[in-house]
């Protein structure tokens, strides 16, 4: 450990005043609420022996550790606090499919013999089961003790999520990248990162910066930013594997949807293999082939990745089968929370459905504002009838919301409150039809104003539809 954490004696670090405890050294970072150089004296109160912060901070009496980039230095801090890491860390960034895609390279790393572990939006999954998080990439002390944690739990093989947010923040450096992977860039954030290239800047510096650059990398290249990453990786050294649709390395040549799954046929460096992936969606085959692609750079065969993928589950509130009608029409729900995800899970559905798609969905408060009409207007186009209601509205007004996303889909039903939404999707349903109730996905809350109300899209959906059948 360093010398002068040695020196100071310190027991931990946190960047929450409201967190410290005798011997802690606190990061005072500027935020984008608060400056935590507010908050020293109440850090000090709780025992705090030194402060992280910019030069020249006032540390009412304490040590400065003083630093230009405080947030990048208490990253590397709390690396030292918890030094132990598991040995293969694969970190995976991209507008959707992360969370998919880190869950299923655990399972096809399980399916291989190793310990394996994946952390995220849905919590931590490892061995010992299931852990929950606050953030889809936590707090970099958060982080480094949840590394530090299951490698000592004899974890060896670990995928991540990397979110745009905790790249620009500093969340993941210390870690020890061994392989990196993209899914795709869309909008969404928009109300965080100023446009589209700061957006993208913040994705590629989980390349050009945290992945060493004798390290591979996985890239979906169907999308011009994914062209770009690649060329950008390949230019810096690292082993590019394509995928997708276009991908050199691993091509999708094609997909038959079936009820319930997809026969899909792969062209794995030239040569054509054939499988049943037991999961229905395209966005699902692309986020597979993904977790296969980073499984391959980390010591599986392909043999036991093909496998592995025949035996994949689906994770949980990505297009998942909540239940059906009594006529048998099925209720599914989704994540879908972006105009890019709703079209991939709106055009996913499609070829499973012999009749009409209900969907019904809403837009989170206090996240990107230009995304709603998009989100409505890609509604219209793709589902035969459009409930539009609350996801979250926070400290906004739902009404607003919900009418803001009506500007896409004028002819959409406005329903106050989701549950009532989803009892009229319920209701629409014929024998023939579906129901799909996007953007809340594995949520267990609504959040409104600062309070979270338990939710569930699947048990209000499992229950309205027992209620209807008895
Ligand atoms: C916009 C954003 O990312 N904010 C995160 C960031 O906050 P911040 O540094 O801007 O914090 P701030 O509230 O301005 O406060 C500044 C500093 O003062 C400190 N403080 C503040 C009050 C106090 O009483 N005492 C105190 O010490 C804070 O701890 C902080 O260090 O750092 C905080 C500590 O780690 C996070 O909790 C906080 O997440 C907020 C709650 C959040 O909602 N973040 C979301 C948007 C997010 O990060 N999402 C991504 C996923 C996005 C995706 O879908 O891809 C994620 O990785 O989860
Ligand atoms: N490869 C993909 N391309 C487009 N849309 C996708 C893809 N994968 C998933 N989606 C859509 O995005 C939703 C969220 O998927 P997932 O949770 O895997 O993404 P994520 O990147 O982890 O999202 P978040 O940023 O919220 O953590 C899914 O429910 C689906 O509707
Ligand atoms: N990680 C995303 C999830 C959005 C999910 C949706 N239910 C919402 O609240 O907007 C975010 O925090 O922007
Ligand atoms: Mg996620």
């Amino acid at each position: 450990m360093n010398d002068m954490i040695k020196e100071l004696n310190a027991t931990g670090l946190s960047c929450d005043s409201l967190a410290v405890k005798p011997g802690v050294i606190f990061a005072a970072l500027p935020g984008t609420v608060a400056d935590g150089r507010n908050y020293i004296s109440q850090a000090k109160e709780n025992g705090a022996v030194a402060v992280l912060s910019l030069p020249g901070t006032d540390t009412e009496g304490l040590p400065l550790i003083a630093d230009e980039n405080p947030r990048l230095r208490y990253a590397h801090m709390a690396r030292e606090f918890y030094p132990k890491q598991p040995r293969t860390l694969v970190a995976m960034t991209g507008t959707n499919g992360k969370s998919s895609t880190v869950e299923f390279l655990r399972q096809l790393w399980t399916h291989a013999g190793y310990q394996a572990a994946c952390f995220g939006t849905l919590g931590v999954m490892s061995p010992k089961g299931y852990e929950a998080m606050t953030h889809t990439t936590p707090d970099a002390v958060a982080l480094h003790e949840t590394l530090h944690n299951l490698a000592e739990q004899g974890v060896t093989h670990v995928a991540m999520e990397a979110s745009s947010h905790g790249l620009v923040q500093y969340r993941l450096d210390g870690v020890d990248v061994t392989a990196s992977g993209f899914s795709n860039l869309t909008q969404d954030h928009f109300d965080y990162h100023a446009n589209e290239s700061e957006y993208f800047e913040a994705k590629a510096r989980l390349f050009s910066e945290l992945t060493p650059s004798d390290a591979p990398v996985v890239i979906t290249v169907d999308g011009t930013h994914g062209k770009e990453l690649a060329k950008q990786a390949q230019s810096r050294g690292q082993e590019v594997t394509r995928i997708g649709w276009t991908g050199d390395n691993i091509r999708i040549d094609e997909i038959i949807p079936r009820a319930a799954s997809q026969d899909l046929t792969l062209i794995i460096d030239g040569k054509r293999h054939e499988l049943t992936l037991p999961l229905a969606g395209e966005f699902q085959s692309l986020n597979a082939v993904a977790a296969l692609a980073l499984a391959l750079q980390t010591g599986v065969s392909l043999k036991a990745g093909l496998e592995g993928l025949q035996k994949l589950t689906g994770v949980s509130g990505r297009l998942e089968r909540a239940g059906q009608t009594k006529d048998g029409a099925p209720v599914f729900v989704d994540f879908a929370h972006t105009e890019d995800g709703l079209d991939k899970l709106l055009r996913s559905v499609r070829p499973h459905t012999m009749g009409r798609i209900v969907v019904v969905f809403g837009c989170g408060g206090d996240r990107d504002p230009d995304k709603r009409s998009k989100m409505g207007a890609v509604a219209a186009k793709l589902a035969d009838s459009v409930i539009v209601t609350d996801d979250n509205p926070r400290t906004e007004n739902a009404r607003d919301i919900r009418l803001q996303v009506m500007k896409g889909c004028p002819g959409a039903k406005n329903v106050e409150g989701r549950e009532a939404a989803i009892a009229l999707g319920i209701s629409e349903l014929g024998p023939q039809d579906c129901l799909v109730i996007a953007g809340k996905g594995h949520e267990t809350g609504q959040i409104i104003g600062t309070k979270t109300i338990p939710f569930s899209d699947v048990a209000v959906a499992q229950r309205l539809l027992r209620e209807l059948s008895e």
